[in-house]
């Protein structure tokens, strides 16, 4: 499967030049991809697009199939987001945020909740998961958002900055937890396993030197237009 966008333009209301300028990018399941540039260059708004949050001007995203043929899969199914506003609840546990992904992810509440607290585990918060997301610190909920993500069952991880409150330990592990589900069909952890063990695809969008040097391939853009 692969996450396509064509010739993307968007405008918003009020700016004279557009924020994303006849982009094209593409990702497929199996690879990992990051995307670098400055502050305010367009790629929070390239990842909305290609995650269906925002609509482009112009241009078109789509999802095709390994040979290039379109699908009738929306963008909204295609992926699972590790966003900066980390949209948790808050009343709820850690292991209920992230089971209940799991659980849309079609799976019965018992074996989410298992598969929850491997995800859990993975990303280093074993010991947190049966703490209310509300009294978890920053780095912790970004690692709530990155376990519900990895068991969301979609094809596509999309990251905004997703080791951006982490200290270099905590990027490590989680990491290695994001790379391990998603690059492999074998996964060394069987709870960051992809569903049907289908590789994933992560689109990562980073300021971080360490995680763009461990994706394969690595999109740069400036001013709205991807350079590389
Ligand atoms: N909904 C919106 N309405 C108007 N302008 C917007 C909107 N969303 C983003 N922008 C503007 O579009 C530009 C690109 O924003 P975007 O968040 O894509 O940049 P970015 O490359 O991800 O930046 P950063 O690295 O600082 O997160 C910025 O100037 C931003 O202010």
């Amino acid at each position: 499967m692969r996450l396509v966008a064509q010739a993307v333009t968007v405008t918003f209301p009020g700016r004279a030049t557009p924020v994303l300028n006849r982009a094209d990018f593409h990702a497929r399941q199996g690879e990992t991809v990051a995307i670098l540039g400055p502050s305010g260059s367009g790629k929070s708004t390239l990842l909305s697009v290609l995650g269906g949050l925002a609509t482009p001007s112009t241009g078109a995203v789509f999802v095709t199939d390994d040979a290039g043929a379109p699908t009738t899969m929306p963008l909204a199914k295609a992926s699972a987001w590790i966003l900066q506003t980390t949209n948790v609840l808050p009343e709820r546990t850690a292991l209920d945020n992230v089971a209940i992904a799991a659980e849309l992810a079609g799976l019965d509440r018992a074996a989410a909740l298992d598969r929850a607290a491997h995800a859990l585990a993975v990303v280093g918060l074993g010991t947190r998961m049966r703490a209310r997301t509300r009294v978890l610190s920053g780095g912790e909920v970004q690692r709530v958002v990155t376990a519900r993500a990895l068991v969301a069952g979609r094809p596509f991880i999309l990251a905004d900055e997703p080791t951006g409150q982490l200290d270099r330990t905590s990027t490590d592990t989680v990491l290695d937890a994001l790379f391990d589900g998603v690059r492999t069909t074998t996964p060394t952890n069987p709870a960051t396993a992809p569903a049907g063990l289908t590789a994933r695809g992560l689109v990562v969008v980073t300021h971080d030197p360490v995680v763009a040097q461990r994706c394969d391939r690595v999109v740069h853009i400036d001013d709205g237009r991807v350079v590389t």
